[in-house]
């Protein structure tokens, strides 16, 4: 077995309501490992957000233990978040929405100007550092929030539906990026989406979780090559469409 970035073991989360006690998530084990991209799927409202607020330490589980590299979740620490919106800061220029994450990080005072160019090269854009949030667009907003969420080296990667925002083309060209995070092996990430076509064309590991409460209907190594292959070839490919009918089978058959 591979080293252990994040480890559920029995975990479940109820929210308390004035009308009582929510299920939302689980129970559920689940261990991801460093070069793993795992995609977490399922229908809405199974429990996708509350699965990655557990994992992050944002919220604990009612029951159950969660490690992130061996330790209890410290919310900020050892992980890198990237959400629906991109959260910029507006009163700051784009280098310097990076900037603010690399002094969070520690990094010296020094040092961040270089790592800013190199982030920002990174996720492609190189020039854009003195622009405003609001002149760049939503893709490109987007990267910058995924350039700070790297910027204090994670280990771990949480994306929460990072582009259901954004128009058909800008998605599957940040899709297309995003997928080699993981390529040099030492970085996890963590993704959910509802959409079985993103599922299949971003994971190396595919997590089918049930309705609400969500709990693990499918575990499923995804056998797609993840280099020497161009975005358009995997798309077209005869082993993209047998997986993306497996994983919508398994989809739809969990939806109430
Ligand atoms: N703060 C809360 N209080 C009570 N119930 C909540 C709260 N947050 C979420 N829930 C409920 O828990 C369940 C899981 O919610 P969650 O947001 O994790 O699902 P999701 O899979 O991310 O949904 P979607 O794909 O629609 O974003 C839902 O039924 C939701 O109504």
């Amino acid at each position: 077995m591979g080293e252990a970035l994040a480890e559920l073991v029995g975990v479940e989360h109820s929210y308390r309501t004035k009308g009582g006690s929510v299920p939302a998530l689980g129970p559920l084990d689940l261990r991801v490992e460093a070069g793993e991209f795992v995609v977490v799927v399922g229908p809405s409202g199974s429990g996708k957000s509350t699965f990655l607020r557990v994992v992050s330490g944002f919220e604990h589980p009612t029951s159950g233990t969660v490690r992130l590299l061996g330790r209890p979740p410290v919310p900020g620490r050892d992980i890198g978040v990237v959400f629906q919106q991109p959260r910029l800061f507006p009163w700051q220029t784009v280098g310097d929405n990076i900037g603010t994450a690399l002094r969070w990080a520690g990094v010296p005072r020094a040092d961040r100007p270089q790592r800013i160019v190199e982030l920002l090269t990174q996720v492609g854009l190189g020039s854009l550092g003195p622009r405003r949030t609001w002149e760049i667009s939503g893709g490109q907003q987007q990267r910058v929030a995924i350039a700070r969420a790297l910027a204090a080296q994670p280990r771990l990667l949480l994306m929460d539906e990072p582009f259901a925002a954004l128009d058909a083309m800008t998605r599957e060209r940040l899709q297309e990026d995003v997928r080699t995070l993981t390529d040099e092996g030492s970085r996890g990430v963590v993704f959910v989406t509802h959409s079985v076509d993103e599922a299949v064309f971003l994971a190396s590991r595919i997590v089918v979780l049930t309705d609400r409460p969500g709990r693990i209907a499918l575990d499923l190594p995804v056998p797609l090559p993840r280099s020497g292959i161009t975005a358009d070839e995997l798309r077209g490919s005869a082993e993209y469409a047998a997986l993306r009918g497996e994983v919508a089978t398994a989809v739809r058959s969990v939806a109430v």
